[in-house]
């Protein structure tokens, strides 16, 4: 950028601070094909049902602990081995003295699910195959229902018709608490989407593995709260599924604050946009690096006719401020209200600053100029992108449905194109790197879903990795503390209210940094 950066008045912030070493990177999250692998490779060391048996007693188990004041319980079974895990729980439950009532949507097929059945008849529990799903007339709120309809193997591309449909739709008008059997049935263990439709359970207990599908797209909204019960089979070794970011794979990564440190060492943010009218997005961004820790904020509008920031302790800048020595120390959020205008000052922020996010804008500039995206493929030095749904439909040249059919597989692809780091927003954001890493976030909920968020994000992002995260640390812990934050102002007021971007602010600030 041309002429005119402020000389430095402290040292440059250091590139990176004691590496924050957490205790794992996340629990893995397993697809259906890893899912199928390891199930054979468990069953060949165990006798005939045993999986099955495991899982319909581990289902048991959990729907006791869920649902302690049941008195009766109902059983939905699909003819598969979902089905099957249901009747061994069946079985169980009435051996406990619970009153069970079973549905079962046909013969089953598999030998297990054959076998679970005869146990269960051999019980004494009536169960005829077909006939409509009619719940006792007496369940109530503290019964227990159990949908072991559909899992693993549901076939995606067709919805749920027949008996299953007529089960699903009995499902909806329950008073009592739906517990699935590895997955919501009709939910899509890859990616979250449903076949149609999907079951919406209060709780979910996933089976061997967790599936990725549990926690972004339609997921959240489906599995209700998720428990895991591995069967006692040993996880196969897989390198590159995608892990769940949750507090755990968060714990200790946050930025170090010495005793001695001094706006200087803290790192110097730039937040690049507010063409007129736009201004508000820019001030937010600042306002979240502010939060996060940077140690100076600079504010740079793209349109002098833009307001300046309001707050204090935010320096507002023209774009020619932004070059030379300032540039080569900063950490840059470019495209929060940039509107048209940032276009043109991104290749110099392409090539000159050590640590780039793009939002917004900033995302749509690069999505309609080849040459911007060439460039930044080319840097050395991480970048990271921002993108919702929308603006990775753009980034990629296809629909946002195609996005949201397959998050990971559109966050992936997106890496892997524009060299960057990524992370695709929505219910259950997911991030991917340039080298395979993936992650998906389990934290947020819907109070996020309101204007200015994504630029708090991006600013809250931005002032972490100022000060010296790597980029990988500071978009995961940016992106799991911005929902946690979100969480626990929800976890005080209950669901429903939406947090506004200068609330989420505040509750970014109280989180505690453990
Ligand atoms: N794979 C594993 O990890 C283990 C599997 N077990 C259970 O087995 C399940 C997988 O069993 P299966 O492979 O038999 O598959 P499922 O029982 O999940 O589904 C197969 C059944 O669903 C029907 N179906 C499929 N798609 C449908 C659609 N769109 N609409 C209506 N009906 C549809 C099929 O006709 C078949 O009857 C797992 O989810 C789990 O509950 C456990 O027993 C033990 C370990
Ligand atoms: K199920």
């Amino acid at each position: 950028m041309s002429s005119g950066p402020a000389a430095p008045d402290w040292p440059a912030a250091p590139q990176a601070l004691p590496r924050h070493q957490g205790p794992a990177e996340g629990l893995p999250l397993h697809d259906s094909a890893t899912l199928r692998r390891w199930e054979a490779e468990a069953a060949r060391g165990l006798p005939p049902h045993a999986l099955m048996a495991r899982a319909g007693a581990a289902v048991a188990r959990l729907g006791r602990a869920l649902a302690p004041h049941a008195r009766q319980v109902w059983v939905l079974a699909g003819a598969g081995n979902n089905g099957g895990d249901g009747l061994v729980a069946a079985r169980l439950l009435q051996a406990a003295g619970l009153r069970v009532r079973v549905w079962l949507a046909a013969e089953p097929a598999s030998g297990d699910a054959r076998w679970a059945l005869a146990q269960a008849r051999a019980a004494g529990l009536a169960v005829l195959p077909g006939g409509p799903p009619q719940p006792p007339a007496d369940l109530g709120p503290d019964d227990l229902v159990i949908d072991a309809l559909l899992g693993l193997g549901l076939s995606a591309d067709r919805a749920p018709a027949g008996p299953v449909a007529a089960a699903m739709d009995a499902l909806d008008r329950l008073p009592a608490g739906i517990l699935a059997v590895d997955l919501p049935s009709g939910l899509i263990a890859d990616t979250g989407g449903c076949a149609g439709r999907a079951v919406r359970a209060r709780w979910t207990l996933s089976l061997l593995g967790l599936k990725p599908g549990l926690w972004t797209a339609a997921g959240r909204d489906h599995a209700g709260a998720i428990w895991h019960e591995d069967l006692g089979a040993p996880a196969p070794a897989e390198a590159t599924t995608p892990r769940l970011l949750d507090a755990p794979a968060c714990a200790g990564r946050w930025p170090q604050r010495p005793h001695a440190a001094h706006k200087g060492s803290q790192g110097d943010l730039w937040a690049v946009g507010g063409a007129a009218g736009l201004s508000g997005a820019i001030e937010l961004a600042a306002r979240a690096g502010l939060a996060a820790g940077a140690g100076r904020i600079h504010a740079v509008r793209l349109d002098p006719a833009a307001a300046p920031p309001s707050h204090p302790a935010l320096m507002s800048r023209t774009p020619q401020a932004l070059q030379g020595e300032a540039l080569a120390r900063a950490t840059v959020v470019a495209g929060c209200g940039g509107g048209a205008a940032i276009g043109a000052w991104l290749p110099a922020l392409i090539h000159g600053a050590p640590r780039l996010l793009l939002d917004a804008d900033a995302l749509n500039a690069l999505a309609a100029d080849p040459a911007l995206a060439q460039a930044l493929r080319l840097r050395r030095t991480s970048a990271v992108l921002t993108p919702h749904p929308l603006e990775a439909a753009r980034l990629l040249g296809c629909t946002t449905e195609a996005v949201q059919a397959d998050r990971l597989a559109a966050v992936r692809q997106l890496a892997q194109r524009y060299g960057a780091m990524v992370v695709l927003k929505g219910s259950g954001s997911v991030l991917a790197a340039p080298d395979g890493r993936c992650a998906i976030n389990a934290s947020g909920n819907a109070a996020l879903a309101s204007g200015g968020t994504g630029d708090v994000l991006a600013g809250w992002i931005g002032g972490l990795w100022a000060q010296g995260l790597d980029a990988w640390d500071a978009l995961r812990l940016g992106v799991w503390s911005h929902g946690a934050a979100a969480d626990a102002w929800q976890a005080d007021r209950g669901p429903g209210q939406p947090l506004d971007a200068l609330r989420l602010i505040e509750a970014l600030q109280d989180l505690p940094r453990r």
